[in-house]
């Protein structure tokens, strides 16, 4: 596995211009994953995963079926944990503290980390309810500041014109398209840290996809996301830095040019190059 040359690492996980110089971007660690294993009962899913995640940037995940991607994201809010008789080893530390600390609460995690799956999941209710649940669940009760949130995160999420006049329709009745970015709303109404999606764009027709892309470069402005991708050409649009996972490991993990255009490791350049997968 490669190692990041372009960011260096301070004891907090914090770089400063003064450890630098004033040539490199300052950037933070939000995710240090540090030899995590995880096993389904018998089946080792994750296998010594070491991995430093930068805010506000995108950080797509590739790699044939079954190699581990989805398990990793899903670690990472610990929702894979509702799979029974799962274990895992090694730390994954979050803004620089362990997710599984015991003092941890799992819903303030999944609060500061909002996730978007691949088949857009709207709740069966209106437009403003999807947007308005999870603030109402966190205890705001106010109309107006409800109003203010359903506008903000619609606008967010770059779909506020095309709802604006019928958020009181059943999510429902919106497109495929429409109701992914009506997803990405409501997980941004919670104001998270860091989106998780997984393969948010495999359910979508092609207009659609561009419009979510495009979204995802808006976001990482004042989000750090990690994007579960099969589709190669798209983490080469839109990551930052990827990562190759193959059978539960991370072969390589670099910035996105170096993954497709320069990969160290033979078994990176195959899978790129669609030799298997
Ligand atoms: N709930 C589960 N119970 C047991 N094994 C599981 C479970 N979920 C995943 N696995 C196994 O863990 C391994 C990794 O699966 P995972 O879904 O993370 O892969 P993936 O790379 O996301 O695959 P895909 O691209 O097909 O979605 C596979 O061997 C899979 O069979």
């Amino acid at each position: 596995m490669s190692i990041l040359l372009d960011y260096q690492q301070t004891s907090d996980h914090t770089l400063t211009k003064k450890d630098l110089g004033n040539y490199l971007p300052v950037k933070k660690v939000v995710y240090d994953t540090q030899d995590l294993n995880l096993w389904y009962s018998d089946v080792h899913a994750l296998k010594d995963i070491n991995l430093s995640i930068y805010e506000k940037e995108v950080t797509a995940i590739i790699g044939p079926s079954g190699c581990g991607k989805s398990t990793y994201l899903k670690t990472l809010n610990r929702m894979v944990e509702l799979v029974p008789g799962v274990q895992t080893t090694g730390t994954i530390l979050y803004n620089g503290k362990s997710i599984f600390d015991r003092t941890l609460k799992v819903e303030d995690l999944r609060t500061r980390v909002g996730m978007v799956f691949q088949k857009p999941n709207p709740f069966p209710k209106s437009i403003y309810e999807n947007i308005a649940y999870g603030p109402k669940i966190h205890g705001i009760r106010n109309k107006k500041v409800l109003n203010q949130i359903v506008e903000r995160s619609l606008r967010g999420a770059y779909i506020w014109d095309e709802v604006k006049d019928r958020l009181h329709e059943n999510a429902y009745e919106l497109s495929g398209g429409q109701q992914q970015r009506l997803c990405i709303a409501r997980c941004l109404a919670i104001e998270p840290n860091v989106i998780l999606m997984d393969e948010p764009t495999s359910a979508l027709d092609p207009k659609s996809t561009h419009k979510v892309e495009e979204l995802i470069q808006e976001l990482k402005q004042e989000y750090s996301i990690i994007v579960v991708t099969h589709n190669m050409q798209q983490a080469a649009r839109i990551s930052d830095k990827t990562a190759f996972f193959l059978n539960g490991e991370v072969v390589e993990y670099d910035n996105t040019n170096l993954i497709f255009n320069n990969p160290t490791d033979k078994r990176t350049e195959d899978y790129i190059s669609g030799r298997f997968g």
